[in-house]
């Protein structure tokens, strides 16, 4: 008897048919992306673009490579030593591989928010004015005026407004993720990189960040891992499938959610596996 090994079509579409909303300036674009830990090849040939003021959200299972593609956008990966990277990301025209392009000024124009809202031990106050510090600003009004600028931007000033001087830990988690937005708006990004910015937080808190999102994304552009099928549905206008490495499917966030295209993203957005 014959076997007949029935194979999933793989449906790897270029990245200029993949996103047809092609009249946004690209913000970053990704080529060719392999990434190394040791031996162990954690994301494999990845082409995908971002655009301007779009919110992208990066979806698949646990180990697909989620997080180790978020943070090799600005360069955080690198902290692991065994870290090796092929192909090239260009950032606003420049790949950030590039020895010439500094990782800290990367850093100021690609702020990032964690799982873990993670203020200092500082006051309210102090977690927003640390970047502009760093970037030399020392004139009070002017940190004033960005404190109160990043708090209404991330949608907490009217909630600590009387209490800037107290320390960000007497915050609920909440509060502390949106001062962590905050901090990250103070040094004003272009992109804003989210790793699952609203796993730790409950739901009403989750609903504060998912609107505020919402607002941000008229101003930045932001990227988004999660979990959450219907945070990605709700908030994101693309959405890329990640499964073992790569990507399977990258398109309008309401086509793969409605129309994917290959199996395998179909199975994990009904819930199927993952
Ligand atoms: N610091 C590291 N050293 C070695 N291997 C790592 C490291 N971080 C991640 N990996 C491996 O890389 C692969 C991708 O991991 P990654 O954390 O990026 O996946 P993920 O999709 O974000 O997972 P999760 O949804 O569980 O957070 C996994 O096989 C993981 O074990």
């Amino acid at each position: 008897m014959t076997t007949v090994a029935v194979q999933t079509k793989v449906v790897h579409k270029t990245k200029d048919e993949a996103v047809s909303n092609t009249n946004k300036k690209k913000v970053y674009e990704v080529n060719q992306l392999n990434l190394w830990y040791g031996k162990d090849q954690a994301l494999k040939s990845i082409n995908l673009d971002f655009h301007e003021k779009d919110v992208t959200a990066i979806i698949g299972p646990s180990g697909c490579g989620k997080s180790t593609f978020i943070k090799t956008l600005n360069r955080m990966v690198e902290m692991v030593p065994s870290v090796k990277t092929s192909g090239s990301i260009i950032y606003q025209g420049r790949d950030i591989f590039d020895p010439k392009f500094h990782v800290e000024e990367l850093r100021t124009k690609v702020g990032m928010v964690f799982q873990k809202p993670n203020p200092f031990p500082k006051t309210i106050y102090e977690n927003i004015v640390y970047g502009p510090r760093i970037h030399g600003i020392r004139n009070k009004k002017v940190l004033d005026e960005v404190v109160e600028k990043s708090l209404r931007g991330a949608a907490l000033w009217e909630e600590v407004k009387d209490r800037l001087h107290e320390n960000a830990y007497g915050l609920s988690g909440g509060q502390q993720q949106r001062l962590c937005i905050a901090r990250c708006l103070a040094v004003e990004p272009q992109v804003i990189l989210m790793d699952e910015p609203t796993s730790a937080l409950d739901p009403k808190s989750t609903l504060k960040v998912e609107e505020l999102m919402e607002e941000l994304k008229q101003q930045y552009s932001i990227i988004i891992v999660t979990h959450n099928m219907q945070q990605a549905a709700r908030i994101s206008d693309k959405t890329a499938f990640f499964l073992n490495g790569e990507v399977i499917e990258y398109d309008n966030t309401d086509l793969i959610f409605s129309n994917p295209r290959d199996k395998r993203t179909e199975d994990y957005i009904t819930g199927r596996f993952g």
